[in-house]
């Protein structure tokens, strides 16, 4: 929706009520955003509000094996699933204040009550962490991409607010060039790091090795993409040989 459609509507943000003045539609915009990739492994994470939305952020967070706390009076079946079988822990109350975010490395909040919503965006900016409000960019210090995931390679889309439904889109183009090729010669490279950390003394020799592969003639992921993996490992191999030092 263009900008000037928010125009005299009621603020689509809920945040400031009343008629939206475009004020966080134009900040999104002029936002710079410092992409980040976060390792959430054991550290907790909370999820306020238990509905379809809160469902989805839950199971976004275990699949990166953050320790999930839902936090929400009810919850859909599916999370109370996940309770019983202990993925994730359920507290079968209302938000109650900053005192919930004590030893919380992220809150991710998706009620269905706007002043909750404030009140969880505003003790997350007094403890100065990481907070989104789900679909709320004033209320989010972090907002979310849209993901295509295959194998170890992520790769990111974000519009910066402007429009959600076209990082869905690119993110299906993305999937027809980037397909399991890249994945697989990620991780066949990432085979060879510890022989080059421990063989090639300087980051430029590092680094010419790796060029040398993944920009090679033959193209490695052509080779890859025909199904012949044995001709990557003999590219890298014969990459081995041209680039380990005469001394070594
Ligand atoms: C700022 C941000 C904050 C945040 O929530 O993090 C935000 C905000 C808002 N989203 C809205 C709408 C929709 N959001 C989606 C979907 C997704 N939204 C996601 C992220 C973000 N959404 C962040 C910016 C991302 C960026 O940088 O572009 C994705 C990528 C990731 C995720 O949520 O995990 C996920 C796709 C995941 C996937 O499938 O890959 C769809 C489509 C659908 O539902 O299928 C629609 C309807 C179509 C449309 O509007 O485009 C509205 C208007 C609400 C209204 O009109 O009432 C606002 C608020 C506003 O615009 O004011
Ligand atoms: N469902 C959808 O497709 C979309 C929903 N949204 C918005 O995201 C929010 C959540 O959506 P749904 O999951 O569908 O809502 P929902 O109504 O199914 O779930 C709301 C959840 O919040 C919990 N809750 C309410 N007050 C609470 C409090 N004081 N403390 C803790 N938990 C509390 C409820 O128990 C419930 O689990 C809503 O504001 C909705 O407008 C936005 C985009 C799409």
């Amino acid at each position: 929706m263009p900008a000037a459609a928010y125009e005299g509507k009621e603020c689509v943000c809920q945040f400031k009520r009343g008629v939206c003045d475009q004020t966080c539609v134009r900040d999104m915009l002029d936002t710079p955003f410092y992409i980040a990739c976060l390792k959430l492994r054991g550290r907790r994470c909370l999820v306020v509000g238990g509905g379809a939305i809160g469902l989805e952020k839950a199971e976004g967070i275990l699949a990166c094996d953050g320790d999930v706390t839902v936090l929400a009076p009810e919850v859909g079946p599916e999370l109370e699933e996940l309770a019983r079988e202990g993925s994730i822990t359920w507290e079968r109350r209302e938000y109650a204040g900053i005192q919930d975010l004590e030893g919380v490395f992220m809150v991710i909040a998706c009620t269905d009550d706007t002043d909750v919503n404030i009140a969880i965006y505003e003790d997350a900016e007094r403890r100065a962490m990481l907070v989104n409000v789900v679909d709320v960019p004033p209320l989010c210090n972090f907002i979310l991409p849209a993901i295509l995931r295959t194998g170890p390679l992520a790769i990111a889309i974000s519009t910066a607010g402007a429009s959600p439904a076209l990082a869905k889109r690119m993110k299906r183009e993305m999937a027809e060039h980037f397909g399991e090729e890249y994945a697989r010669l990620a991780i066949l490279l990432n085979q060879v790091r510890g022989w080059a950390k421990g063989t090639l003394p300087t980051y430029q020799e590092r680094k010419d090795f790796f060029e040398s592969i993944v920009n090679g003639d033959p193209d490695p992921i052509a080779l890859l993409r025909a199904g012949d993996e044995p001709a990557v490992l003999d590219l890298i191999a014969a990459a081995q040989r041209t680039h380990t030092p005469a001394t070594a």
